[in-house]
């Protein structure tokens, strides 16, 4: 039985825009309200795509939601036809209408947690969708994500989905963004790092003072409850709070794992010494740790870069690669760093820079807009292939975008009853392309 490690990205939705709607996240704040171009960042999030599917990688799409999300709308009070909803939104709540058509789905690394199956106690694939309440773009989510995710690995035999975390800040969970799985083999049982912001329920501990810290302590150990994974192959660590301060909202802008390696900031983690020793000891054989000290790489030029919002991967040959945003190359400290890292004895041997900016504008690096799922050629075979990404569905997606999607949004075309229809019109064609039946609301 063959074992990799597959990738899910987000298709990003023609709602695509710059509502500055993240507190926290540096390049939302900073990018709000400039122009948006919706199908070129729905064209570079596929080429980053297909490049990994061309590099031999298991590559599959995640479907966007449906935006403007007009069921939002209604359940607060708006009512009339759907043009009257977004009319009466646009006037009299035009912030809760940004944060109703944001696109913000693309970002799949916080669709959900998933734990492969060889670490977990019954041996099938779990998948608990990202809560996402600490921004109201993005609490809206989870119930859509666990359609598509159902839609997708719909086998019991393999996949179990668990219902999100309750809807409370005391359970804040952002998903895989918080989350690194590092093992020796794929197939073989690894450990789960899940990395949080703040412990809710301590009113001592320590937390960030600037900025929110989105991920609980009580989230990450619910996700392991759920998942039926056990204190052998868990770590808990709490991120460094004054990262959070710098704009590092999530793990995954500080550190990345992929099996063995665990490539990090000095100063994303608290407790570092004992926590990368805990993981040692868990993890047992060999583990490199790949540190990135300050003076290589200050924590402005790493949230810049998102050096770490990259992608790790296994190639063929057992080495490793980065997948880069060119925000990487054009960053001289980090380039700088990335060069010398190649020169270095680590099993990272190569890195390929690809232009994901209309996604980076909003502070998503090539990472978060992936969701990992470790399988088997057993799992893999019991999935919709819809969605797998190969030639042929790369050029119908692309000529789908092309068709529906405009290259020009700005915040106040959200108030444009047209964008309903050809959203609509757009992800109801998408469903048939990837056959995932009716997971939208305004499909049922
Ligand atoms: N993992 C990357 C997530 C980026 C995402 N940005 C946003 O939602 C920005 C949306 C806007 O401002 O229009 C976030 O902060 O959760």
């Amino acid at each position: 039985m063959k074992h990799f490690e597959a990738n899910f990205d987000g298709l990003v939705g023609p709602t695509h825009n710059y509502a500055g709607l993240s507190f926290g996240n540096v390049a939302s704040l900073n990018n709000a309200a400039q122009a948006a171009n919706p199908k070129a960042a729905a064209k570079q999030g596929l080429q980053k795509a297909k490049a990994l599917a061309d590099m031999g990688m298991i590559q599959g799409m995640l479907a966007p939601q449906e935006r403007p999300d007009l069921h939002t709308l209604r359940r607060i009070g708006f009512s009339g036809t759907d043009k009257e909803v977004l009319q009466k939104a646009a006037e009299q709540a035009p912030a809760v209408l940004r944060a109703c058509c944001s696109a913000s789905s693309m970002w799949t690394a916080n669709a959900a947690t998933v734990s492969p199956s060889a670490d977990t106690h019954d041996g099938r694939v779990h998948f608990t969708p990202a809560n996402l309440v600490d921004k109201l773009h993005r609490s809206i989510e989870p119930q859509t994500t666990g359609n598509i995710l159902k839609a997708i690995f719909s086998d019991s035999r393999y996949f179990v989905h668990h219902q999100h975390l309750p809807e409370h800040s005391s359970f804040g969970d952002e998903g895989a963004a918080n989350h690194t799985r590092l093992c020796q083999e794929y197939g073989h049982a690894g450990v789960e790092v899940f990395v949080y912001g703040q412990e809710a329920t301590n009113p001592q501990a320590i937390k960030p003072k600037k900025f929110p810290a989105r991920q609980t302590l009580e989230a990450s150990k619910a996700i392991a409850r759920l998942h039926r994974l056990d204190e052998d192959n868990t770590v808990f660590i709490q991120q460094n709070p004054e990262v959070i301060d710098q704009g590092v909202f999530h793990n995954d802008v500080i550190a990345v794992g992929n099996r063995n390696v665990l490539f990090h900031h000095e100063q994303a983690f608290v407790d570092t010494k004992a926590k990368l020793a805990e993981i040692r000891a868990k993890l047992e054989g060999d583990i490199h740790f790949i540190e990135v000290p300050t003076a290589k790489v200050s924590i402005q030029d790493a949230v810049k870069s998102y050096l770490f919002n990259t992608q790790l991967l296994s190639m063929s040959d057992g080495k490793m690669v980065i997948i880069a945003p060119t925000d990487c190359a054009e960053n001289p400290a980090v380039k700088a760093y990335l060069d010398e890292l190649l020169t270095l004895d680590t099993p990272i041997q190569k890195v390929e820079y690809f232009d994901v900016k209309q996604s980076m504008q909003n502070g998503g690096g090539p990472a978060c807009l992936r969701l990992r799922v470790a399988m088997n050629d057993a799992e893999l075979a019991a999935i919709n292939q819809h969605v797998l990404l190969d030639d042929s569905l790369f050029t119908r997606l692309n000529a789908w975008v092309d068709k529906h999607y405009r290259d020009r949004l700005l915040p106040a075309d959200l108030a444009d009853p047209q964008l309903i229809v050809e959203s609509r019109t757009a992800l109801d064609e998408l469903t048939q392309i990837m056959k995932l039946g009716s997971v939208y609301q305004f499909q049922r």
